[in-house]
């Protein structure tokens, strides 16, 4: 039987983050996509223009519908529009004792635009970190979920393991906002830490990284691959489809990555820097 996934996340109607970013990783990568929408957003490449929640009692009716008929094998979650969503999320986790829960904390989008009230970083950090396998916050996300001004490149691992205090089995702290060379995330669990390091790649159709890493995180342990292996793994399939993703060129702004790069047989847009 096909892998299931479910994201629980908002809607971007211009298709390269949200629930529409999730479901094209899941389908690239082999899984069965499902999908619990938590807010609809008016955005496009350049910004986000309005947020519309979906009340907590219909995301959880939508989970019960979903957790009553398919064997779910992972959740992701992205945008949760408010703290009754973070509550349904929580309900459904705990009451269906989902085994890999993925927590992208989605707070900004890469225009800039505040996603999520104060409210709702307190529930996530409250009440959804202490039910994570994973949580992938980028730097900005980090230093909110902690309470601090910033968190810097070099106190990554510093982060990673403050923000393992606050319950989840494992955190991911991406880089991807910092320059140099290399995007590199470091991965705090149990054993200690991992650096995960890939070439950056240079192109301004970045829309959608965080929501794609996290769904690809997902598809890895729905197929019982181990967390380390399967952020490795998506961390390949991210900077690839962000390889392909100029020879897409959709919007004036931030455009998408190339989720369907390997499929499509794409040319890359630059040559690999590294044999892999
Ligand atoms: N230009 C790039 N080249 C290669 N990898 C990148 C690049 N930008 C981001 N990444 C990687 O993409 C993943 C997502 O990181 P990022 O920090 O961009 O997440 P995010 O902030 O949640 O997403 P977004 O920037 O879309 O809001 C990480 O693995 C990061 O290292
Ligand atoms: C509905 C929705 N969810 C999430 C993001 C953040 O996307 P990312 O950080 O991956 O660019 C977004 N722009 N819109």
């Amino acid at each position: 039987m096909i892998p299931i996934v479910l994201s629980v996340a908002g809607s971007d109607p211009s298709g390269g983050a949200g629930i529409q970013a999730d479901l094209k990783t899941f389908s690239a990568l082999g899984a069965y996509g499902t999908a619990a929408l938590t807010a609809l957003t008016a955005q496009n490449t350049r910004g986000v223009s309005g947020v519309l929640p979906v009340p907590g009692e219909f995301v959880a009716d939508q989970l019960t519908a979903l957790f009553d008929d398919l064997d779910v094998r992972a959740v992701k979650t992205g945008m949760l529009g408010g703290p009754d969503v973070v509550d349904a999320v929580v309900g459904t986790v705990r009451r269906y004792g989902v085994r890999h829960v993925v927590v992208d904390p989605v707070m900004v989008a890469t225009s800039g635009d505040r996603l999520v009230s104060d409210e709702t970083v307190a529930a996530i950090r409250e009440r959804l970190l202490p039910v994570a396998s994973v949580i992938t916050p980028n730097l900005p996300e980090a230093a909110t979920l902690l309470g601090i001004d910033k968190v810097t490149p070099e106190r990554m691992a510093e982060a990673g393991a403050a923000l393992l205090e606050l319950g989840p089995a494992a955190v991911v702290v991406k880089g991807g906002h910092d320059d140099g060379p290399e995007a590199v995330d470091v991965l705090v669990d149990a054993d200690g830490v991992h650096e995960l390091r890939e070439p950056r790649i240079a192109t301004k159709n970045t829309h959608g990284t965080g929501c794609t890493f996290a769904s690809a995180i997902a598809v890895g342990l729905a197929f019982d691959v181990p967390l380390p292996q399967a952020v490795a793994d998506a961390k390949r399939y991210l900077t690839d489809a962000l390889r392909a993703a100029d020879s897409l060129d959709v919007g004036g702004g931030h455009g998408p990555v190339h989720h369907f790069h390997a499929a499509w047989n794409t040319p890359p847009a630059q040559p690999h820097p590294q044999p892999r």
